[in-house]
């Protein structure tokens, strides 16, 4: 491959031809993505977040580890290199919508309100204090649909988020837009956050003020990630909350700063922060179970983490929301919100379809 075909990507569907696992992401404050691949052997699958411990590599974790659903860890000889990549990469036919023009669908579906009232059940019985229910939105692919024009426009779009295209024939071709930090860090030097609530942009500003319920959903995480990494001895300072940008959303973000002794135990770090109630709930292992035997499909990869990890070099790892499966012939786009006892299902549905909007935004227009 020459170095014109890297910076045009022309050879992206070659790669998922010849079942090349690849990776491109751009992590925010950078100019250009990074580009990797993995050119000899098989990509690594993993069955325990713990086992990442002393491993690198692009990894892929699923929300639930299993036989099917494993880790899967690119290891390519370096990090994703910069690639500048051309705008005109980008067909002049490819319809972006515009805010006005999204389609918001306005009343929730039958498996959603089913599923909304077993959560709430479980909430305001005090099983839990906070539930995460997410849900998935299949649709057909048109056949102009470039996932790494996607890529590209999500990277001049959302510029405060993580972007990232990757495939491995293990889990598929996937793209997404996150907001969420898990781990990053080098050195002596790590950060993590505690992200929830959600408001829409207010006239492309952030919204400064924010009720209750989206600042007790935040500081559930705030709490979980201080007593997380206390347990490993962990003392960090910490920043917020405060209103951050996510695309057209907002969200409540606490950042965590601290150091390690020693990088060499990411993996258990990892499993001791994942998955933050952000994305299940509290108490963390009852959540956990609750999710997978009521939420009614799988997660996949959605509400997993995904990134570079290397404990030599820099890590940063995200957790994969806003995210998007591209399959042969549909794209399956998810989303979820965290509820409390107080959640109006209304308001839970509508939030889940502006974040799903996230990825649609990207996708060109059914004809
Ligand atoms: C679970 C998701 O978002 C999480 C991150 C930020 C705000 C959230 C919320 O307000 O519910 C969620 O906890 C998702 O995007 O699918």
């Amino acid at each position: 491959m020459t170095d014109e075909e890297i910076r045009n990507l022309t050879t992206i569907d070659a790669f998922i031809q010849r079942k090349q696992p690849f990776a491109i992401y751009r992590i925010p404050g950078e100019e250009y993505p990074r580009f990797l691949t993995q050119t000899t052997g098989e990509v690594c699958l993993i069955y325990d977040v713990k086992d990442l411990d002393r491993q690198r590599g692009f990894v892929i974790a699923p929300f639930h580890v299993s036989e099917a659903c494993p880790i899967v860890l690119i290891q390519s000889e370096q990090p994703g290199q910069p690639l500048p990549i051309e705008e005109g990469i980008i067909p002049d036919d490819f319809s972006v919508f515009s805010s006005e023009e999204e389609s918001f669908i306005a009343s929730c579906s039958e498996e959603y309100a089913a599923c909304f009232h077993t959560f709430i059940e479980a909430l305001s019985n005090h099983t839990f204090d906070k539930l995460v229910l997410s849900r998935s939105l299949t649709i057909q692919k048109v056949s102009e649909f470039s996932p790494l024009a996607a890529f590209r426009i999500a990277c001049r779009r959302y510029v405060h988020s993580y972007i990232y295209l990757c495939y491995t024939p293990q889990t598929g071709i996937w793209l997404g837009s996150t907001p969420e930090i898990l781990l990053s860090g080098e050195k002596k030097e790590w950060n993590t956050v505690a992200l929830a609530g959600t408001q829409p942009l207010q006239g492309g500003k952030l919204p400064q003020i924010w009720d209750d319920k989206n600042r007790k959903e935040q500081e559930y995480v705030t709490s979980y990630i201080r007593h997380q990494l206390l347990s490993l001895g962990i003392r960090a300072t910490e920043n917020g909350p405060y209103p951050a940008y996510a695309g057209a959303l907002s969200h409540l973000k606490t950042d965590f700063q601290f150091s390690l002794k020693n990088s060499e135990t990411l993996g258990e770090l990892l499993n001791v922060l994942h998955p933050t109630p952000a994305v299940c709930g509290l108490p963390k292992e009852e959540a956990y179970r609750f999710i997978l035997d009521n939420e009614g499909y799988d997660r996949s990869y959605y509400s997993g983490f995904i990134g570079w990890l290397d404990p030599d070099g820099r890590t940063d790892l995200y957790v994969n929301l806003r995210c998007m499966q591209v399959g042969k012939e549909t794209l399956t786009f998810y989303a979820g919100g965290g509820l409390l006892a107080s959640s109006e299902l209304n308001d839970e549905w509508q939030e889940t379809e502006k974040k799903l909007q996230t990825m649609r935004r990207l996708t060109p227009a059914l004809s």
